[in-house]
């Protein structure tokens, strides 16, 4: 059955609020997961539901190691998001992002360390692909939205998570580098991994805010820093809500169905007689249209 838009926003670094919406009302979604990074802004803009997370909350109390990411993507779905934009800052790995740009990450690889990354466990194995890790279609539509706001746009990206909350050493930035990551971020995993397992279509459009530490100067090497990561957010911010906008705006009037929406058939494989009721209610919002 097709569904209509309901957009998830999540903000990150930089980004605690979207302004611009009909019916703005912050309320708070209980998770057998635990609370969310903050309460959820709803909202539309015309008939587009729009839900917005600060993914570190309302004045950056989350560091990423704590984020509890399955709360915040069960919450969203609950909140009844059909897709997902996550909105980052990252660290540029390549001469050629320069701060200011924005980035569309189509693959990731995940270096975190202690993070619970998976809504599934005993009482019901699953396994579903990540094999494409985020939605084509969003991912266009948030480039296109970019650049008709005039913000530079890159995509194809692959995205490095790190556990944080230090920024890398120059070893282990150069090694990102060779591993063929091409920006940098504390954030995108596990939350990309737990869209997926939750059907949800997630697309990670990242904001350059510096270049990770790799790259030498003749003053004997850059450093990052919070100011100056913070400074140009501050310099980019505008431009992400006005794309955020015309992402809604441009999105077409029906949404068609996304193969990210089945994505947990065929990928269950406890049988019936072995699944943990306990577990089952647990995942009434991520897997409730396989759980019934
Ligand atoms: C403030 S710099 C480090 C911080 O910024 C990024 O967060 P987000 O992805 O939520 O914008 C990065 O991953 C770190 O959490
Ligand atoms: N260089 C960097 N490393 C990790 N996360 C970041 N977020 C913004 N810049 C970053």
């Amino acid at each position: 059955m097709a569904k209509d838009w309901c957009i998830g926003i999540i903000g990150g670094s930089g980004l605690y609020d979207i302004e611009g919406l009909e019916d703005r009302q912050w309320l708070m979604i209980d998770t057998p997961w635990g609370d969310p990074s903050d309460e959820i802004l709803f909202g539309r803009i015309g008939n587009v539901k729009l839900r917005f997370l600060p993914r570190h909350g309302r004045g950056h109390p989350v560091s990423p190691s704590d984020l509890n990411a399955r709360a915040n993507i069960d919450a969203l779905k609950r909140a009844g998001c059909t897709d997902i934009l996550a909105i980052s800052a990252v660290g540029s790995l390549r001469e050629e992002l320069e701060p200011g740009r924005f980035v569309i990450a189509e693959q990731f690889i995940d270096n975190t360390r202690q993070r619970p990354s998976t809504f599934y466990s005993s009482g019901l194995v699953t396994h579903v692909s990540m094999a494409d890790p985020v939605c084509p279609r969003l991912s266009e539509m948030a480039a296109k939205a970019i650049t008709a706001c005039k913000g530079k746009v890159a995509t194809g990206a692959t995205y490095v998570a790190i556990e944080g909350p230090q920024f890398s050493t120059r070893a282990e930035s150069r090694m990102y580098r060779q591993w063929g990551a091409d920006i940098i971020g504390m954030t995108a995993m596990p939350e990309a991994r737990l869209a997926r397992e939750a059907e949800l279509p997630y697309a990670l459009v990242g904001m350059v805010t510096d270049y990770d530490c790799w790259r030498a100067t003749e003053q004997g090497g850059e450093q990052v820093n919070v100011a100056q990561v913070v400074a140009q957010m501050q310099e980019n911010g505008q431009l992400a809500r006005e794309a955020v906008l015309n992402f809604i705006a441009s999105l077409p009037k029906t949404r068609k169905a996304s193969p990210i929406d089945t994505a947990l058939d065929d990928a269950v494989i406890t049988v019936p007689e072995e699944q943990d009721p306990a577990l089952l209610a647990r995942l009434d919002a991520v897997a409730g249209r396989i759980l019934g």
